[in-house]
């Protein structure tokens, strides 16, 4: 569905360099802190900034190959962008209708209807959470068959945030072979709906991963110095100096397990995982 081999962007000091692949029928979670260039790199593929170096290839083509009938596959969700504030939700029902030919009314109803979108209203009187449920509502109703969402849970409150991974899931239940592409920097949201993460930190993918992958094999270790010299750091990905003495990553939490019974090992959810690839000393 989507290729980026070797993209590089600089804006002064922050430099992106990435590869990342979205296979057909999965959903492939972006996570990293605020900076980290997740908006930079669905830009640069959406075609909305050019890029120093690298190749990215959508539905196997190039941005400039892609025909109009191509890109009514896509739908997407932009950080900070959507429709203006002076249109009424009813408007952007009309605008949809004229771009694409696949635009579902009903399912358009339908939907502003279940998640309480008043379509008579201003866009700009509609709450943050109304926004991005208005924005996710347009991606998901022109039968695209790929999702590039871009922190589309930013500003949502848990309940909200709960909703809006419901649709995606209801969405990819409905055809199998669709795909995701979803953005986060809370990693807890991508954790129970990706099937593939990727960690990306000041402009590089520190680790890509299936998420039950790290949820069976990653885990933190709690060691002492003494216990940390005579261990064997074969598996270790990660090292870093706590108060009770070091916690290591590592992706072989069973090895450890059942060589080194008396080590604490504290399972790695995804938000322990990222803080020690990102915070960590090795
Ligand atoms: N147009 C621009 N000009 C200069 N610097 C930019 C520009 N766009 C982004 N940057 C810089 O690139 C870096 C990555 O920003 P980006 O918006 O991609 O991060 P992000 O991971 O999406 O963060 P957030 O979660 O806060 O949205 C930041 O240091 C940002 O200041």
């Amino acid at each position: 569905m989507l290729e980026i081999k070797g993209v590089k962007k600089s804006y002064g000091e922050f430099q992106l360099d990435c590869s990342l692949n979205v296979e057909k029928g999965r959903i492939t979670g972006l996570v990293g802190e605020n900076g980290a260039g997740k908006s930079t790199l669905f830009k640069a593929v959406l075609g909305l900034i050019s890029y120093d170096a690298g190749e990215i290839k959508i539905l196997g083509k190039t941005q400039e190959e892609l025909s109009e009938k191509e890109k009514e596959e896509l739908g997407v969700v932009l950080a900070e962008a959507g429709f203006t504030g002076y249109l009424k939700g009813k408007d952007v029902e009309a605008v949809l209708a004229r771009l694409y030919p696949k635009f579902e009314a009903e399912k358009f109803h339908q939907m502003c209807e279940e998640y309480q979108i008043p379509l008579n209203k201003f866009i700009k009187e509609y709450s943050t959470g109304m926004k991005a449920k208005l924005n996710l509502i347009i991606a998901l109703t022109h039968q695209a068959e790929f999702l590039m969402l871009d922190e589309p849970t930013a500003g949502l409150d848990v309940g909200a945030r709960e909703g809006m991974l419901d649709i995606l899931r209801e969405y990819m239940e409905e055809k199998p072979e669709r795909s995701i592409l979803i953005s986060s920097h809370i990693s807890s949201d991508l954790e129970h709906l990706c099937d593939d993460i990727y960690v990306i930190h000041k402009g590089k993918i520190v680790l890509h991963e299936e998420m039950d992958t790290i949820l069976e094999k990653y885990a933190v270790l709690k060691v002492s110095e003494e216990q940390y010299r005579a261990m064997d750091k074969r598996y270790l990905l990660k090292e870093r100096k706590d108060f009770f003495g070091i916690a290591c990553l590592t992706n072989e939490k069973q090895y450890y397990m059942e060589n080194y019974p008396k080590i604490v090992v504290e399972s790695g959810s995804l938000d322990q995982v990222i803080l020690m690839l990102t915070g960590g000393e090795r």
